[in-house]
């Protein structure tokens, strides 16, 4: 039989799925509709790689590899929740409380020193970072902010922090030796192999990546990023922070980016405490800190030590946080700086949220304080500059008449950046490395250091293909501009507007608005016309995708959890992402404190409305086009009532919601007058629902403001979790 196939995941997401599913199994059952979940976890994804460590009933199947060919089928039709993409810190805590409940996987080994070491470091690091998403995408996006969502924030506009001319902050970028400027591209004319060589200041060749194919039409491109440039850069920004008297404040991509990124993070660590690093760096190096894994790393590891040693270090921190300029703060309670742990601070969600806040973040005394916001390498920072400066000049952006900016993403089959981490590579040493081709030809080639970070990314033909028709598709649907962000002054970019102005032949495009600008300049120009209350759709890759398609639901709608984010995936399936954000981690906290899930599942019901439609038209099923509709309908009532949840316990949460979407929807399809059966079922649920309304807002409210548990955070306990997540005895029975 046909199913959906549901992915069950990690923190907020995953919680609210123990809510939500069994009204979703609940409703669809009498549709010949099944529903099957995948467990996409990190908790999952860590046992299915250690089978040989597992009891026989321990093992578990590896429900990623399993979806990740699915999606390359036409009958794919996958929800997809957000999931942790995990930073190391947060891999070696999921490892840790596995362990505690018996399951006897390996440590994470730091240094692997022998082969058993090396093997369970390499099965560890494929987990790593972000490891899902770039799997199931085997297609191209389109996010967008429905009507209803839309129409929605411009009647409750979400608060907006005052931005006013003469606000300190502002971005801080490379202008010389980053990703940016040494970056070479090629188009591969036919079909080939290539590998990628370093070759010392002796001549010695080391292979840094064996042979692996590329197709016809491929565009590769090369860079470096020089940690000389680098160093200097985070020396200039430490002391210009200070002198400015803004907080420093440093976003990158930790989780995408998994090798080069926290690369970048250890040397702004090191930079930050420089003088601690000068004096202890053999002590450090003694008891294996690592702070590309965040200045947490160092705190922990600290505690090996004689506690006079302890004390005698912890006296030289303090005095070089002293010396240097204040520092942005994750937690100000808890004292977390913004160097603390890599994944804490993400740029896509991260830069948004400060824009919002008037361009400021929370200081050491949980203050608001203007802020230098450090993106090292230049390839990007530039949208967020001009959208900071943009508000400098025009205030803050106005929910209430704001226009949107919907976008269609190159993502499919690991495109661009987000692609790179198996090409990315630590220099060990002065050198060169080459891009070698089967017949020997050097396709690209840089000069580098010891330390440099050196990457390759790939960019497949099709997925072009396939993304420039969906541009053209969704502009001509939505009547509605469309820019392609791209820099022709940029070699990537440079290669791959060849390719866009030769796929756009292949489509009408009389009457269409298409253009290509910088990201520099389709900032301006897409805030130009948002601020007149018009629409522009940003038609980017994979690394505007993400930040995009975070900063203007940010703006626009408050959350990107709203986001109608559809992958239609190249040989036919269809992904449906829950939204276009994480998994907030902040609300399992509130959770396990008072028992109150603020999460927003508005992402999901989109979703699952999209997923059902398609479904529909693939099974030739009417029922689930009826389910989808009616999820639709039962959607925007819930906006229109406010059934949203709220962020104070007490007060209707994640649950209640859940309760107010299952009414209404009961409620559409009894009213509905294209299927009888649907009719006579849900006439009489509705009534139920309803009649038992306040009984079961009643049971949902009244639980609320004591800690819970739920026996684990990576892998809670089923029967636990289950039982904070369905309080409602009566909305249970009625859904039985
Ligand atoms: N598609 C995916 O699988 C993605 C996964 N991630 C992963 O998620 C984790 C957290 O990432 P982070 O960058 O902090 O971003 P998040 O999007 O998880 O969180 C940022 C903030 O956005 C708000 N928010 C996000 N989603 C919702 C929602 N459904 N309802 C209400 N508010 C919401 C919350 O604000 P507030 O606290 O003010 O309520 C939250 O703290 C990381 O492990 C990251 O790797 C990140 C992006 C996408
Ligand atoms: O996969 C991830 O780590 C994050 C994905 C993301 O942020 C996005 O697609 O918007
Ligand atoms: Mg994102």
């Amino acid at each position: 039989m046909s199913k959906i196939i549901y992915t069950k995941t990690d923190e907020a997401p995953a919680l609210a799925t123990r809510s939500f599913l069994p009204i979703v199994k609940a409703y669809v059952k009498s549709s010949g509709i099944n529903i099957e979940t995948k467990d996409i976890s990190l908790a999952a994804r860590i046992l299915a790689v250690f089978p040989d460590f597992l009891n026989e009933d321990q093992k578990v199947s590896d429900d990623l590899a399993i979806l990740g060919e699915l999606a390359k089928k036409p009958e794919a039709n996958i929800i997809k929740l957000p999931n942790i993409s995990a930073s190391i810190p947060q891999l070696k805590a999921a490892i840790k409380e596995l362990q505690s409940q018996g399951f006897k996987i390996p440590n994470y080994p730091d240094e692997a020193e022998n082969n058993t070491e090396k093997d369970i470091k390499s099965r560890y690091d494929k987990i790593k970072g972000s490891a899902v998403n770039p799997v199931l995408r085997e297609g191209n996006s389109d996010r967008r902010a429905p009507k209803a969502v839309k129409n929605y924030a411009k009647k409750n506009p979400h608060s907006m922090g005052a931005w006013s001319s003469d606000s300190k902050t502002h971005v801080a970028t490379m202008d010389a030796g980053d990703f940016a400027h040494n970056e070479k591209s090629v188009t591969i004319k036919d079909a080939t192999s290539i590998k990628i060589e370093h070759t010392d200041s002796h001549g010695k060749i080391t292979i840094l990546k064996d042979s692996f194919p590329l197709l016809k039409g491929e565009i590769i491109d090369a860079t470096v990023m020089s940690k000389k440039a680098l160093i200097s850069f985070f020396e200039t920004q430490v002391a210009d922070a200070k002198a400015k008297g803004v907080l420093f404040s440093l976003h990158m991509k930790g989780t995408m980016m998994k090798v080069s990124d926290p690369i970048i993070f250890g040397h702004a660590v090191k930079v930050f405490l420089k003088d601690v690093f000068a004096k202890y760096n053999n002590t450090f190096n003694k008891i294996g800190v690592d702070v590309n894994n965040g200045f947490g790393n160092l705190v922990e590891k600290l505690k090996e030590l004689p506690e006079a040693e302890q004390k005698e270090i912890q006296a030289a921190i303090d005095a070089a946080f002293d010396k240097g300029p204040s520092i942005a703060m994750v937690n100000s309670d808890k004292g977390i700086t913004n160097l603390h742990v890599p994944s804490d601070v993400i740029i896509d969600a991260s830069m948004p949220a400060m824009i919002r806040t008037s361009g400021q973040m929370w200081n050491a005394d949980g203050k608001l304080q203007d802020t230098k916001a450090v993106i090292p390498d230049s390839s990007y920072a530039g949208i967020y500059s001009a959208t900071i400066d943009f508000c400098k000049k025009h205030g803050a952006f106005d929910p209430t008449t704001m226009g949107t900016v919907p976008n269609v993403g190159l993502m499919a089959q690991k495109a661009e950046e987000y692609g790179s981490h198996d090409k990315t590579f630590e220099i060990p040493s002065n050198g060169t490395v080459k891009v070698i081709d089967a017949s020997g030809n050097v396709l690209l080639q840089h000069n580098v250091e010891t330390g440099d970070i050196w990457r390759m990314c790939q960019t497949k033909d099709a997925p072009i293909q396939d993304w420039v028709k969906l541009a053209v598709t969704r502009a001509r649907a939505s009547e509605t501009p469309a820019v392609f962000w791209l820099d022709e002054n940029r070699a990537h970019d440079a290669e791959l507007i060849k390719k866009i102005n030769t796929y756009l032949k292949d489509h009408d495009t009389s009457g269409l608005d298409l253009r290509i600008l910088s990201p520099i300049d389709a900032t301006i120009f897409t805030c130009e016309r948002l601020i007149k209350g018009e629409d522009t759709i940003s038609v980017s890759g994979n690394v505007l995708r993400d930040y995009l398609t975070d900063l203007f639901p940010i703006l626009e709608v408050g959350t990107s959890a709203k986001m109608l984010s559809i992958v239609p995936l190249m040989n036919g399936g269809g992904l449906f992402e829950t939204g276009a954000g994480g998994s907030a981690p902040k609300h399992v906290q509130q959770l396990l404190e008072e028992n109150h899930l603020r999460w927003d599942s508005l992402g999901e019901f989109l979703a699952l409305a999209v997923s059902l439609e398609h479904f529909s038209e693939v099974n030739n099923n009417s029922k689930a086009k009826i389910l989808g509709e009616t999820l639709d309908d039962a959607t925007e009532k819930l906006l229109e009532n406010k059934k949203g949840p709220s962020r104070k316990a007490g007060e209707l949460d994640n649950r209640g919601s859940h309760f107010y979407l299952a009414m209404y929807w009961a409620q559409e399809l009894a009213s509905q007058n294209k299927d009888e059966a649907l009719k006579k079922e849900f006439t009489s649920i509705a009534k139920k629902l309803a009649d038992n309304e306040s009984t079961i807002i009643k049971e949902l409210n009244d639980i609320q403001g004591n800690p819970v548990s739920i026996g684990g955070y990576y892998e809670p306990n089923e029967a636990l979790i289950n039982q904070v997540m369905r309080p409602s005895k009566t909305f249970n029975s009625i859904l039985e």
